[in-house]
């Protein structure tokens, strides 16, 4: 397919990405030439098994070594296994843009590693796949996350913004994206100022699972009980992470045990005062934006918890609104920024730039993998 917008090719790209909560696989289709977004396509999900989660979760903060461990091989065939069952469900693809897994994030130290082999997944699938997003920026001095933010800036020009629109990925970590859609170019300097904000669902998805055997506080269900235990989130924001200056990302268990932090205090107090550290991480992160947003959006299973959203709506001067109010999908919306990317990439368009990554020029991350063998044509 190639309809033209600008002076790359329109594709239909499929997007897929497997998050920082291990609850299952986002996928969405993205019809790009990876600058205008021409259409959102249709989106599954497809949710792991408690056994898949277990195995994903067995191997976090695992790094690959010279040895082969049964651990990570078990993660990678269970994260291919759920890709290739759920991406081999959409017709008419030009691209697939697969994220992975992430297992580890230590941009400053061993790098950053999601498992998921695209060149394999290339095979199932029959079409060409761009993987491995991340190792590129770092090493070329990046943090390697947050990615989001190029695609965040076209969403910003594409609903017509005339001012600053933040983004807040509310998913097991939380991330955000300051974009000026005045400039056209993503990587212009001023264009985006993007970093991850701190710990947001995860350690509440583990005090959840720790201590009511279920995978997260629906609706905020058990934190709207509660009162938040303010010496405890004092100490939490103690954390010289929140002074250091953007760009900058978190491997999902960076703040340590945080379950573990709320150890004392009832199921509520405790569920409410995760909650509140999200939403304070937040606050903070909000400081080192170069101006206050017109508006902040909300993307990630975040913004489905409303004792989460009202911290925030209580705490900002800017409207806090849910990313559907604009007319986006927020459960959608990484999947289909790694659908952008994978356009962007095989485009030869970068992906991070200083602003986004802290990377020291604007570059093009992913590695492409094209099938050894064509695609079946049907009779
Ligand atoms: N109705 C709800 N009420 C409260 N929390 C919710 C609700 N729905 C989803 N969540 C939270 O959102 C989480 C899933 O968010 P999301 O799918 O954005 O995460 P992810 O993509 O894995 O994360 P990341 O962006 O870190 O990679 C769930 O684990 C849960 O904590
Ligand atoms: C290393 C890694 O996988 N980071 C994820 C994680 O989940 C949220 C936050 O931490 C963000 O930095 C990133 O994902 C999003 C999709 C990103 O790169 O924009």
């Amino acid at each position: 397919m190639t309809r033209h917008t600008t002076d790359k090719p329109v594709l239909r790209v499929l997007g897929a990405m497997s998050g920082t909560s291990l609850d299952g696989v986002d996928a969405a289709v993205v019809e790009t030439d990876g600058q205008v977004i021409r259409a959102f396509g249709p989106s599954a999900y497809r949710p792991y098994s408690d056994a898949e989660r277990a195995t994903l979760a067995d191997a976090l903060g695992l790094w690959p070594g010279p040895d082969p461990d049964p651990r990570i091989e078990a993660a990678q065939q269970v994260v291919l296994e759920a890709h290739a069952d759920l991406l081999a469900q959409f017709d008419d693809i030009d691209l697939v843009g697969f994220h992975g897994q992430t297992l580890a994030h230590e941009p400053r130290g061993r790098g950053t590693f999601q498992t998921g082999d695209g060149a394999t997944l290339a095979d199932r699938l029959g079409v060409p796949v761009v993987w491995d997003f991340r190792s590129a920026d770092v090493q070329l001095g990046g943090e390697g996350a947050p990615l989001a933010p190029f695609y965040h800036h076209a969403l910003a020009r594409h609903m017509g913004a005339a001012a600053p629109v933040a983004f807040l990925n509310l998913g097991g970590v939380g991330n955000i994206t300051w974009a000026d859609p005045r400039l056209a170019q993503p990587e212009a300097p001023g264009a985006l100022l993007s970093f991850d904000t701190g710990p947001a669902n995860a350690p509440l998805n583990d005090l959840m699972q720790a201590r009511r055997g279920q995978p997260f506080d629906r609706d905020g269900a058990l934190a709207a009980q509660g009162s938040v235990a303010e010496g405890t989130l004092e100490a939490f924001l103690d954390n010289r992470y929140f002074y250091r200056i953007p760009p900058k990302s978190l491997d999902r268990n960076q703040f340590g045990d945080l379950p573990g932090l709320v150890a004392g205090l009832s199921d509520a107090d405790a569920a409410a005062t995760l909650t509140a550290i999200c939403a304070a991480s937040v606050l903070r992160g909000m400081e080192h934006l170069p101006e206050p947003p017109a508006q902040l959006l909300v993307t990630g299973g975040g913004r489905l918890n409303p004792v989460l959203m009202e911290m925030l709506a209580v705490s900002l001067d800017c409207p806090v609104r849910p990313v559907e109010d604009a007319g986006f999908d927020g459960d959608m919306l990484e999947a289909q920024a790694f659908a952008f990317l994978a356009a962007r990439v095989l485009h030869g368009l970068p992906t991070s730039c200083e602003g986004t990554t802290g990377v020291r020029m604007a570059v093009g991350g992913g590695e492409i993998s094209r099938p050894s063998t064509p695609a079946r044509t049907p009779a």
